[in-house]
């Protein structure tokens, strides 16, 4: 009567949590993040329950056939929303049916053959087996694909090792005892029973809680970046900073660089070519800064690069060698005509907190307005007691006076 009961709860959990999942994978538009398959696994595992309570003691019968089918469709599908949501494609409805119909034949195969206990001894098996393989998955995900969700990962991989565990038992069970041991009023059937009930009540949130993790985490990212470059914003940058000028003795520089000229680009190729060209300085940058560099991309054609823990000789060799990249770069071929750039690069004097990142970008701002003055493609310092030797375009190999 118990084991009757929580089956029967198992069904309202198992189909109301595939309704959710069905919703919130709408809302979710084109990633869905899993949301639909794993909405597929309960309706399955919901209809496969429903067929048990239908179908009365274990035996055979065409309901017992399609019940055990769709059990293992379920936790293929269950298998195809968990790759959907680590961002792997995976198909769903063809592998289903194949799945649903090889089974059916597996089960009237092995009914013909081995009897009414091997069919269930068959599906024990197969879940045991499938949890198991999942549990391995998502171990080895932890180093790769489930970085970022190791806790997460480690709590579901727990609460999957328990059914497989149920499973192991109730094959062991099986085997010893033939079909009076899948009784519903067998004390390991209610055991069984209380868990899949208890999982139906925890994993669902559990995997809302998953998806809103992600999505925030993306919803920071967006406003941290800028969509055309994939560079930080303003935001980004100031958020960055801050994490990395709370280390001691983590002084930085910074370098603004605007493109020269930059209207022409747009004027005679058009805004798209000059989305490409904004984009190739991009990637000239990238291969320019270090490791612990920030780019980030200030507004329209100007660039910023902090430097932590740079010394004024370090700054003014970076900010040279982006120059020089720039200018020798062929940034776009439109109708075989090479588009080339210049920069022009103002240097910060050292900065060590979010309050004086505002005197850096004006103190940088204004060597930057000096450059363009002074004729473009040059790189001029921000302090106003640093001076860095004339040396035609930029001041390549000039020391400063201006140590951090
Ligand atoms: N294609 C493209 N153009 C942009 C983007 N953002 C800003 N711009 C263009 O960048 C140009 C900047 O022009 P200006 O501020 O006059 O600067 P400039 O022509 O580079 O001249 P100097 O900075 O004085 O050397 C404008 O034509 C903007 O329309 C963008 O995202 N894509």
């Amino acid at each position: 009567m118990i084991a009757t009961l929580l089956v029967g709860m198992l069904c309202v959990y198992l189909l109301s949590f595939a309704v959710m999942f069905l919703l919130i994978g709408r809302r979710l538009g084109a990633g869905k993040m899993g949301m639909d398959a794993f909405a597929v696994g309960n309706l399955a595992l919901g209809i496969a329950y429903v067929l048990q309570l239908l179908e009365g003691p274990a035996g055979w019968s065409w309901m017992g056939v399609v019940n055990h089918s769709l059990t293992l469709c379920a936790l293929l599908a269950y298998s195809v929303g968990g790759l959907r949501f680590f961002g792997r494609q995976a198909p769903l409805l063809w592998p289903l049916a194949a799945l649903a119909l090889g089974y059916a034949l597996v089960q009237i195969t092995v009914e013909w053959a081995l009897g009414p206990v091997a069919r269930y001894v068959v599906l024990a098996a197969m879940c045991a087996l499938c949890f198991a393989g999942m549990v391995v998955v998502l171990l080895a995900g932890l180093r790769t694909f489930a970085r970022d969700l190791r806790g997460e990962v480690l709590l579901f991989a727990t609460l999957i090792s328990g059914i497989c565990v149920l499973n192991v038992l109730k094959l062991v069970k099986l085997l010893a005892g033939g079909l009076p041991a899948l009784g519903m009023d067998d004390q390991f059937q209610v055991v069984f029973y209380v868990y899949m009930c208890s999982l139906a009540t925890v994993i669902p949130p559990f995997i809302v809680w998953v998806v809103l993790r992600r999505l925030t985490d993306k919803l920071r990212d967006m406003a941290a970046r800028d969509p055309l470059t994939q560079l930080l914003n303003r935001r980004g940058l100031t958020e960055a900073l801050d994490a990395r000028l709370r280390r001691p003795n983590a002084g930085a520089r910074l370098l603004l660089i605007d493109v020269d000229h930059f209207k022409h680009v747009n004027d005679r190729y058009g805004h798209h070519a000059g989305d490409a060209v904004l984009c190739a300085i991009v990637d000239v940058l990238r291969g320019a800064v270090g490791t612990d560099d920030l780019l980030c991309r200030m507004g329209g054609e100007e660039f910023a690069a902090v430097c932590p823990g740079a010394d004024a000789a370090t700054a003014l060799r970076l900010a040279e060698h982006i120059r020089i990249a720039v200018a020798s770069t062929v940034l776009l071929q439109v109708a075989g005509e090479a588009v080339r750039c210049t920069v022009t690069v103002g240097i910060s004097r050292c900065f060590d907190d979010d309050a004086s990142l505002v005197g850096a970008m004006q103190d940088a701002d204004a060597a930057l307005y000096r450059g363009k003055n002074a004729g473009r493609n040059r790189v001029e310092w921000g302090d106003a007691t640093a001076r860095v030797p004339a040396g035609g375009e930029g001041a390549l190999g000039a020391q400063s006076a201006v140590e951090c």
